[in-house]
C-alpha cells in the first residue's frame, strides 16, 4: 500500500462516500439528513509528527508505508499541513542540517500550529540535551518565529512557551484559547470552527444550565457558555483543566465552574455516589440542567455516563468514532431520538469521520 495520496480532485467523492456510510450506519435510528461540513482539501492540519531520517550529512522528514514499516520514505513537504507548518518544514530541515548540535540523534519532530498563525516545534532526541543545544535552539526559535521544545529521556527544555494562543472568529466573537504542548487540541482548525458554530446553533434558545463532560481546553465551553445560565464543565487531564481555566479568563466568561473529574466520577457524583473533595463548593442540586454536552475520546461513553445521559432533556454529542457513537445511540434508544445530525470532515483522505448529534428526550 502506498503512502496516502492527498489529491484535491478526489476530495468530494471521498467525502460523499463517508457521508453515505454515515447515513447507512445510522439509518436504523431514523437519522435525519445530516448537515455536511467539508474540510479545506489541503493545508488543513494544525498538527503533524514526523520521524527524522539521518543519512550521512542529510536529515529528512520520514513517513512509512504500513506495508513496509521499516523502509523510510523521505518527504519534502506534507500537503495536509497548515500554512505555518508547511512554511517551516524546509526551513527547519535546512537549519538542522547546518547545525550538528541540533541535528545529532534527533529522532522525531512534532509541529503544532494555530489558526492565529502561531507555531510550536517539539524536537525529540535520543541523547541528553546540553547548554549548547539550548543556545542553538534559541537562535532557531528566533529564525523560525516559533516556540521550540527539546525533549529527551526525563528532560524537557522550553525555549519560549510550551503553549500556543489560538484565536477563533465565531459569530462575531473572537474566542481565545490556550493549547498546551502534548495536550489534546482539535487537529483541523477550520472544521473545528464549523463544529463550534453547529453546536452553538443547536443550543440556541434551549436555556437553563449546561453540564459538559470531556471539555479539554474549553474549546466548546467558551463558545457555548453565553447561551446558558450556568455551566459545569469537567475534564480528567490536569494540563487541559489548566488550559480551560486560562481560556475562560481570556474570554471573560464567568458563568462556568471547572472541575477536574473523569466522566465516571461525575456520573457517580451526580447520582448521589461517594463524596468528591474536588466537588467542594459545587452544589449539584442548585443547577437546572437542560443539556448535556459530550465530546468523548474514541472509546465513547462508559456505562455510568450513558446512565447519566439518559436522564437529560437534550444531549449534544460530538464524536470522533461513528462506531462507538452508534453503540451509544443504541443504548439511549429507549429514552432519546436523533433530532439533528451533522458530519464534519476533520480527517480528509482517511476513513475517519467526526459526527455531531442532537438527541432529544422522547
Ligand atoms: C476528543 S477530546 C475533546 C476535548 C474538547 N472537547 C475539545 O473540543 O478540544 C476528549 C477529551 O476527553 C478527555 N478524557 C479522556 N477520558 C476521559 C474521562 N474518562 N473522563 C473525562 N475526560 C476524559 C481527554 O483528556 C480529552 O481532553
Amino acid at each position: 500500500m502506498p503512502l496516502p495520496s492527498y489529491n484535491p480532485a478526489e476530495y468530494d467523492a471521498l467525502l460523499a462516500g463517508k457521508v453515505a456510510r454515515f447515513k447507512e450506519d445510522f439509518a436504523p435510528f431514523a437519522v435525519p439528513e445530516p448537515a455536511v461540513f467539508p474540510s479545506a482539501p489541503l493545508h488543513y492540519r494544525l498538527r503533524a509528527e514526523f520521524r527524522m531520517w539521518h543519512d550521512g550529512a542529510r536529515v529528512d522528514y520520514a513517513m512509512f508505508d504500513p506495508a513496509e514499516p521499516k523502509l523510510p520514505i523521505a518527504i519534502d513537504d506534507f500537503p495536509p499541513a497548515a500554512a505555518p507548518i508547511s512554511a517551516a518544514m524546509p526551513r527547519l530541515r535546512d537549519a538542522l542540517m547546518a547545525c550538528e548540535v541540533l541535528k545529532r540523534k534527533l529522532f522525531q519532530v512534532d509541529f503544532l500550529a494555530t489558526l492565529s498563525g502561531e507555531l510550536m516545534i517539539t524536537l525529540i532526541y535520543h541523547r541528553p540535551l546540553e547548554e549548547t543545544w539550548e543556545a542553538a535552539a534559541t537562535e532557531l526559535a528566533a529564525t523560525l518565529g516559533a516556540q521550540i521544545i527539546g525533549r529527551s529521556r526525563k528532560q524537557k527544555i522550553v525555549v519560549g512557551r510550551d503553549w500556543l494562543q489560538e484565536e477563533i472568529e465565531l459569530n462575531g466573537r473572537r474566542l481565545r484559547y490556550k493549547q498546551i504542548e502534548g495536550s489534546f487540541s482539535q487537529p483541523n482548525g477550520e472544521v473545528n470552527r464549523k463544529m463550534l458554530g453547529w453546536a452553538c446553533a443547536r443550543a440556541e434558545g434551549i436555556g437553563g444550565d449546561l453540564l459538559e463532560l470531556y471539555c479539554g481546553n474549553g474549546n466548546f465551553t467558551v463558545a457555548l457558555a453565553p447561551q446558558f445560565g450556568r455551566v459545569l464543565a469537567t475534564e480528567v487531564s490536569k494540563p487541559s483543566v489548566e488550559a480551560a481555566n486560562y481560556s475562560l479568563e481570556a474570554n471573560a466568561i464567568d458563568n462556568v465552574t471547572m472541575v477536574r473529574m473523569s466522566s465516571d466520577e461525575i456520573s457517580d457524583a451526580y447520582t448521589g455516589g461517594r463524596e468528591y473533595r474536588r466537588m467542594d463548593g459545587v452544589d449539584l442540586a442548585s443547577y437546572h440542567f437542560t443539556t448535556l454536552f459530550l465530546d468523548p475520546p474514541r472509546s465513547g461513553l462508559d456505562a455510568g455516563t450513558l446512565q447519566l445521559a439518559s436522564g437529560f432533556e437534550n444531549i449534544l454529542y460530538i464524536s470522533c468514532n461513528p462506531l462507538t457513537l452508534q453503540a451509544n445511540v443504541a443504548a439511549l434508544q429507549a429514552t432519546h431520538r436523533i433530532a439533528e445530525a451533522a458530519v464534519f470532515d476533520q480527517f480528509p483522505y482517511t476513513h475517519h469521520l467526526e459526527c455531531g448529534l442532537l438527541l432529544t428526550r422522547r
